[in-house]
């Protein structure tokens, strides 16, 4: 590809190239037309000529005939005048002109003939008053003869033909005068047969015009108003016959003939000017006409080849090149061009003008797009010149430097000047320049003495093609922002949101240093593992506004208790770690831990209500309990659960036993889940008497899990892991309709009817679908609500939620009649009570085992039965083994006990067995009744 500048030359020398051939193109045409104009009115001539020979040639034989027949017929008739005549004069004798003349006037009734009478010297008769025609009377016709001969009577030529008369007497022969005939018209006849052959007849010579030839000829073409002709065109031999034929003095032209006519003999030859104009070919116009067709003809026969040329020379390129330039992408580059033609010259033009209209857009989008980048940039850029002097900058910058455009440019950033605090930074920004030819780094001072947010700057110049710089471009970005986000970013790696706390990860690295730190020292480091117990309950029950709230609360309580050192996180949900490094011996962690669960006693004010949360901690130290972090933290979340499952809201410290009951725990659960599939739980009924009448008042049901793999398993061990792994759902609702499938079996078998109590976990209560599951479950077996009764836990009703409450009042309004259980172990909330449809409380065992023994819990027995009875509630004791506890729970006010001192949870079919006996009824066998869903 040629340089451009070339090819525009190329193309200018093409243009004047393309002039010059213009007008050769031009000349040519011109002589072409002069040309062929001259030939073709040589041709028109010549074709003209020709014609008018023939035409002549034609019209002289049908004159030659005319004339001769003509002529004939006069003879013809001169001879009959003669003798008409000879014959009158005979008779007349010496008077014969009058005679003459009656004759001759009588002979003189046809038209076409004069007939002159003349005496004998060739006067004519008029001289002696026998003239018929005047104007005879000068005619001299003594030379006629009668083979006739032209004569001129005035202006008109006549065929004229004379005869002796003769007048016979005896003995002699004696002429008495003549007779001549003359036919006037044939001179008419003559022209009008020339007319038709296209020729204008004049008469020349005759008796009156006797004069030369050329001269005649010549005065007869004047008088005719033909062009002057060239002396030249006389000669004598065309004059006489065939045809005359001249170019004038201009561009005419004429076409004529001098004809001898025949007949006669006379001195005066009688000639005839035979004119045949050049009609259109006259006056020059056949020149132009010529010119005209020729120019046409030259124009078609030139025009058509050269458009096409032309087109293909130079319109057509000049249409590529200009669709070129319109970027008109469909032109596609000619094939082949010839070298050094226009075709290829235009071609390397176009292909050119291609490329630059490419460059050319390309450049105009490139310049938009930078141009919106630019603007649109969140970053701050500016230009400057190369002494730093801002040439433009884009509105980020503006605002960061809060001016105006107007007053931004020229200016030189503060960085680049220098004289602020860090006087240096200038110099080493300017050197970085001029030897990397950038310079990153972070600026303070965009304006010229005026501090910013600390700004990252990436200044680089922009060199021309000799290396020189040109511009300096600098971009900003606020790092302040970006220094906060990125605090935010590690605080949130590292911190738990809701409290503030560090998080489990934070936690981690400070444990990990603190082991670390601890191994090197010889010390102890110790991990608390905290979790909230029935903190889910909680946040189900009253939302997670409420929970989060308690959260904080628990983090605050936390915080307090720590000194400086120890760190508290939030691991995660409601668990919460604590690391103590300043440790003798592990009981120090033990005390640490018994410390919190102390000030976490007392119940927190949260939203308006009054929540009372126990931790359960577990207690791992290094290096005893677990070598590095992750270890202890295993350890101590392995201590938590043996807390739990101690009654939670204690704190236990690691023993590989707990990691034992762990793993049993993981094969409980793992077990459980498939204990409803192999039908592995059975119900157990504990019986509820009534202790003044010692009277069944009712039964617990309780459940049992006979595992194939652990045997019997307590409730208290697998209720919790139910609970945990959400499988006390499926769990309970077996219970409920197992408890009134068995209710509806005694129901037909005849079993006094007294209502049995189902146990309800706090996560079973919470399901929207609980009142739904309980009333399908009483309408499957067909029990009356009366026999039923839920046994809930203080957790549950605690809460004074319009939910909770309403779910109570819809069970009550059922029937169904409503318990709190384990009363006394859970929370001091005792408001509640009032407001609520409970029936029963039933004191926990716990404290009716110590009633006699300890007198805390008799004190706590005496203050529920007050309570319940105060409230009008039925109170039922559980855990009662021995019989003085009946005397004393009877002498409190108790009504119900519950325990092993009556009976202990028994199968339905034991437990029936032993309510027969205990009422007294003897060995009274029940049948067995199956009861079926279906069966209602
Ligand atoms: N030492 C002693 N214990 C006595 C005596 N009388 C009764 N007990 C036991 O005390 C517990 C009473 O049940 P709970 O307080 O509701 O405490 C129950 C209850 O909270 C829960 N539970 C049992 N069955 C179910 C159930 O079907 N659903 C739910 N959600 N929890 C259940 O498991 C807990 C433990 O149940 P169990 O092991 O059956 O333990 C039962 C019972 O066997 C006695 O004189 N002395």
């Amino acid at each position: 590809m040629s340089h451009p500048i070339i090819a525009v030359d190329n193309w200018l020398s093409n243009q004047a190239m393309a002039r010059k051939l213009r007008v050769l193109i031009a000349l040519g045409v011109a002589l072409l037309v002069v040309l062929s104009s001259v030939l073709l009115a040589g041709a028109a001539r010549w074709w003209q000529g020709r014609s008018a020979s023939r035409a002549l040639t034609a019209l002289q034989v049908d004159l030659d005939a005319e004339v001769r027949l003509a002529a004939s017929g006069l003879a013809r008739r001169l001879e009959s005048v003669r003798r008409d005549a000879e014959l009158v004069h005979s008779l007349a004798g010496d008077a014969p002109a009058q005679d003459l003349k009656r004759v001759l006037d009588r002979l003189d009734s046809a038209d076409d003939i004069i007939i002159v009478a003349q005496d004998d010297h060739g006067t004519p008769l008029a001289a002696r008053g026998v003239v018929v025609r005047s104007g005879l009377q000068a005619l001299q016709l003594g030379w006629l003869g009668a083979q006739g001969q032209w004569v001129r009577l005035g202006e008109r030529p006549m065929l004229a033909v004379r005869a002796p008369i003769f007048q016979d007497s005896p003995g002699q022969r004696v002429k008495v005068g003549y007779v001549a005939l003359m036919l006037p018209q044939l001179p008419g006849q003559i022209e009008r047969l020339a007319a038709r052959q296209g020729f204008a007849a004049r008469w020349l010579g005759g008796d009156a015009d006797p004069a030369p030839m050329a001269d005649d000829l010549r005065m007869a073409l004047w008088r005719s108003d033909a062009p002057v002709l060239g002396e030249q065109a006389f000669d004598e031999g065309d004059t006489q016959r065939g045809v005359l034929q001249k170019f004038g003095s201009g561009d005419e032209v004429l076409s004529g003939a001098i004809l001898n006519l025949p007949t006669g003999s006379g001195p005066v030859p009688m000639r005839l000017l035979l004119q045949q104009n050049a009609g259109w070919l006259q006056d020059g116009h056949a020149f132009v006409i010529a010119a005209l067709l020729a120019l046409v003809t030259a124009c078609l026969l030139v025009a058509v080849p050269v458009s096409g040329l032309a087109r293909r020379y130079f319109v057509q390129p000049f249409e590529r090149l200009g669709d070129a330039l319109r970027g008109d992408h469909s032109v596609q580059p000619t094939s082949s061009p010839t070298a050094g033609s226009p075709h290829s010259e235009f071609d390397r033009l176009r292909d050119m003008a291609n490329v630059l209209s490419r460059e050319n857009r390309e450049l105009r989008h490139d310049s938009a797009l930078w141009s919106s980048v630019f603007r649109h940039a969140r970053e701050a850029i500016c230009v400057t010149d190369p002494q730093g002097r801002i040439e433009i900058a884009n509105s980020t910058f503006l605002s960061l430097c809060g001016l105006g455009e107007a007053e931004t440019l020229g200016q030189i950033p503060g960085f680049l000047v220098g004289g602020t605090e860090d006087a240096t930074q200038a110099e080493e920004i300017w050197i970085a320049l001029r030897k990397q030819g950038e310079w990153n780094g972070e600026v303070r001072h965009v304006r010229i003495g005026e501090e910013f947010p600390v700004c990252a700057v990436s200044i680089f110049a922009i060199r021309d093609e000799q290396g020189a710089v040109q511009h300096l471009a600098a971009f900003f970005s606020d790092n302040t922002g970006h220094r906060e986000q990125e605090a935010r970013i590690q605080y949130l790696a590292h911190h738990d949101t809701l409290t503030g706390l560090p998080n489990r990860a934070r936690f981690m690295e400070r444990l990990r240093t603190a082991v670390q730190t601890a191994e090197r020292g010889g010390r102890m480091v110790a991990l608390l593992f905290i979790d909230l117990d029935r903190f889910k309950v909680i946040n189900d029950t009253l939302g997670h506004a409420v929970g989060d709230e308690l959260l904080r609360t628990v983090a605050d309580r936390l915080v307090r208790t720590c000194e400086s050192g120890e760190v508290v996180a939030r691991s995660g949900g409601d668990e919460f770690v604590i690391m103590l490094d300043r440790l003798r011996e592990p009981a120090d962690a033990q005390r640490a831990a018994e410390h919190i669960l102390a000030i976490m006693a007392p119940t927190a004010r949260v939203s308006g209500h009054e929540l009372a949360i126990t931790p359960s901690i577990g207690i791992a130290v290094y290096p005893e309990h677990g070598i590095d972090a992750e270890e202890l933290v295993r350890n101590a979340d392995v201590a938590m659960y043996y807390a739990k499952s101690q009654g939670r809201n204690n704190c236990q410290l690691f023993s590989p036993r707990m990691a034992e009951l762990a793993e049993e725990s993981l094969s409980l659960e793992h077990a459980l889940r498939t204990a409803a599939d192999r039908d592995e739980f059975i119900l157990y009924y504990q019986p509820q008497i009534e202790m003044a009448t010692r009277k069944l008042v009712g039964v617990e049901a309780l459940i049992r899990w006979n595992s194939q793999q652990f045997g019997m398993v307590s409730p208290a061990k697998f209720i919790r892991i139910a609970e945990e792994c959400g499988l006390i759902l499926q769990m309970g609702d077996w219970v409920l309709r197992e408890a009134c499938r068995q209710r509806a079996e005694w129901n037909l078998a005849g079993v006094a009817d007294f209502p049995i109590a189902v146990n309800v976990s706090a996560l079973q209560f919470r399901q929207p679908e609980f009142i739904r599951r309980v009333e399908e479950a009483l309408q499957i077996y067909g029990i009356s609500t009366t026999q039923l009764e839920l046994e809930l836990t203080e957790s549950i009703v605690m809460h004074e939620s319009g939910a909770t409450a309403a779910a109570l009042r819809r069970l009550r309004d059922m029937g169904v009649a409503l318990s709190i259980d384990d009363f006394g172990t859970g929370y001091s909330s005792l408001g509640y009570l009032k407001h609520l449809p409970i029936q029963k409380l039933k004191v926990d065992g716990a404290f009716v085992r110590g009633i006699e023994s300890d007198k805390a819990d008799r004190a706590i027995v005496e203050a529920i039965v007050s309570l319940g009875r105060a409230l009008d509630l039925t109170l039922v004791a559980e855990g009662v083994e021995q019989r003085s506890t009946i005397t004393v729970l009877s002498k409190l006010g108790c009504h119900v006990a519950q325990g092993y001192y009556y009976c202990r949870p028994l199968p339905a079919e034991e437990f029936v067995s032993w309510f027969s006996q205990f009422n007294g009824e003897g060995k009274r066998q029940f049948q067995s009744a199956t009861v079926t869903p279906e069966a209602h």
